[in-house]
């Protein structure tokens, strides 16, 4: 019998995988939250889970930088744009952290399309604080790729002005405003697009690095610590 040999990590075959399960995971997390089951199915959800999950902690470890470094090298178009860096939060079509953003470049600025939904919840029928926090930090990284520098968030300021609603688009745009020596100061807004309703504003000052600087954290970079289980068994 032939042995069909695994296609590389890197390959598009892994990769398009890799994005189909992320979305899938998040998908789950709606439907695991936002809808009734049985003790039968959710006692057969933890069973394929936790199955999935004792398979995947003997593998490699795995690198996310070369997607990192690829990426700094990217210009986005103008209009809907797609990125590599599939397990960034928030952003990464891979990431189980994932918000299913639409992006897309107008001019100079960052317009993130979002739809919240049941695993977002945080007070009841709106977005927990912190998940708008995220999608803002994540969407602001985009801003660094317009101006072509590295940086790292030094601070960030939400004003919440009305709730957060789910199920619902929203549309958060973002911008740099200006630079003061390594602080790069950039802004922005969440509203409703169907109410056009202000949501949220954002500021943050972004400090400026040595692109060098992520290379030599990735090589300093320690693999994760072996885990023979879910860390939480
Ligand atoms: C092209 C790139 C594309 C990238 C795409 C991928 C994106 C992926 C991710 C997407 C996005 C997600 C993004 C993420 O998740 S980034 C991850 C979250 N953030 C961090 O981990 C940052 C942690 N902090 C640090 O590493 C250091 O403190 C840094 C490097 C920030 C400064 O330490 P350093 O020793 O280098 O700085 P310095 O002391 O010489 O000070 C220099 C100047 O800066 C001023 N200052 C210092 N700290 C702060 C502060 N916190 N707020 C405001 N200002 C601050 C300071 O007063 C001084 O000003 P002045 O006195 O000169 O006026």
């Amino acid at each position: 019998m032939t042995e069909t040999a695994d296609p590389p990590p890197s390959s598009d075959d892994v990769r398009e995988s890799r994005q189909r399960a992320g979305r899938a995971i998040r998908d789950l997390s709606h439907a695991f939250i936002g809808r009734h089951a049985s003790v039968e199915q959710i006692d057969r959800l933890s069973e394929v889970l936790e199955g999935i999950t004792a398979e995947l902690w003997p593998q490699d470890h795995r690198s996310r930088f070369d997607a990192f470094d690829r990426e700094r090298d990217i210009d986005y178009p103008q209009g809907r744009f797609t990125h590599d860096f599939d397990d960034r939060p928030v952003s990464g079509t891979a990431s189980p952290y994932g918000l299913d953003l639409e992006l897309h470049r107008v001019g100079d600025e960052i317009e993130a399309l979002v739809t919240l939904r049941s695993a977002h919840e945080g007070a009841p029928g709106r977005s927990h604080g912190g998940v708008v926090a995220a999608l803002f930090d994540d969407v602001f990284g985009f801003v660094l790729g317009v101006i072509k520098q590295s940086a790292f968030t030094g601070e960030l300021t939400i004003r919440y002005h009305a709730a957060t609603p789910l199920f619902s688009e929203l549309a958060c745009r973002v911008r740099f405003d200006h630079q003061d020596g390594r602080k790069i100061y950039l802004v922005g807004e969440l509203t409703e697009r169907s109410s056009g309703n202000l949501i949220a504003t954002a500021k943050a000052t972004f400090i400026a690095v040595d692109p060098e600087m992520f290379a030599r954290l990735t090589a300093e970079r320690p693999p994760p610590p072996d885990e023979s289980s879910s860390p939480t068994a």
